[in-house]
């Protein structure tokens, strides 16, 4: 599935979460609660610290679902993976801005493969580093935690980049803010303008994850 037309509010649960042994299982139960997309953190352990997935996992996920597949990579080279990424089944590729490679070519190779494309922002980074390119991305990632690691608090300062970036853009890109999501900080993400909201620890560490997508979803929504 591509990633849906803007205009809507999308929980994206992050699988980083989820548990490892039974990651098919993981996505199905998820996928009862009515997400479209599944947020995929792709560490290579050298521009984060810490290590996740890689193409044969995705490709292995794309046999058993149809959701949205939005892969988050955080690695130094993206250009050097967006193939395998996009032949393993990715179908929206978000790339850091603070990674290696001119963006233009990173983003026209994505495109090449069939995928929509996606810039990502450290906290650190000024959104004005995005604007030359953010015309050519279906989604602007805006991190609201250092990246590397689930289960940090989410910074409000960072979220606020997601006011200049929406009335910059307008409403033909989507916004999606990953890192601390839960069903309290929904509710600010919302009301700055972000319309695509990454959960992971929120969704996955929760028993019940239909009730968890709900809980976010509505407060996400009363922006
Ligand atoms: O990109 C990420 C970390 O680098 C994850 O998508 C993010 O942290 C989700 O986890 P949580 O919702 O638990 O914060
Ligand atoms: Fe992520």
């Amino acid at each position: 599935m591509q990633l849906p037309k803007p205009g809507t509010i999308e929980i994206a649960p992050s699988l980083l979460s989820a548990d490892f042994s039974c990651l098919a299982e993981e996505v199905a139960d998820v996928e009862k609660s009515g997400v479209k997309i599944i947020h995929l953190d792709i560490m290579d352990g050298h521009f984060v610290p810490n290590i996740t997935i890689g193409p044969p996992v995705i490709a292995s996920l794309r046999k058993t679902s149809d959701l949205c597949f939005d892969a988050h990579l955080m690695i130094s080279q993206p250009q050097r993976y967006i193939k395998d990424f996009a032949k393993a089944g990715a179908n929206h590729i978000t790339f850091h801005i603070e990674a290696e490679g001119a963006p233009h070519e990173t983003i026209s190779m994505i495109q090449s493969f069939g995928c929509s494309a996606g810039i990502c922002i450290k906290p650190a980074t000024n959104p004005e580093e995005v604007l030359e390119i953010a015309s050519l991305c279906r989604m602007i990632l805006v991190m609201t935690v250092e990246p590397g690691f689930g289960g940090q608090v989410f910074r409000e300062k960072c979220a606020e980049k997601c006011i200049f970036l929406r009335e910059t853009l307008g409403k033909d890109v989507r916004i999606e803010v990953d890192g601390g999501i839960n069903e309290t900080t929904a509710g600010k993400a919302g009301e700055l303008g972000a319309d695509t909201l990454v959960a992971g620890s929120a969704v996955f560490g929760s028993k019940n994850r239909q009730e968890a997508v709900e809980k976010i979803s509505a407060s996400a929504k009363k922006r």
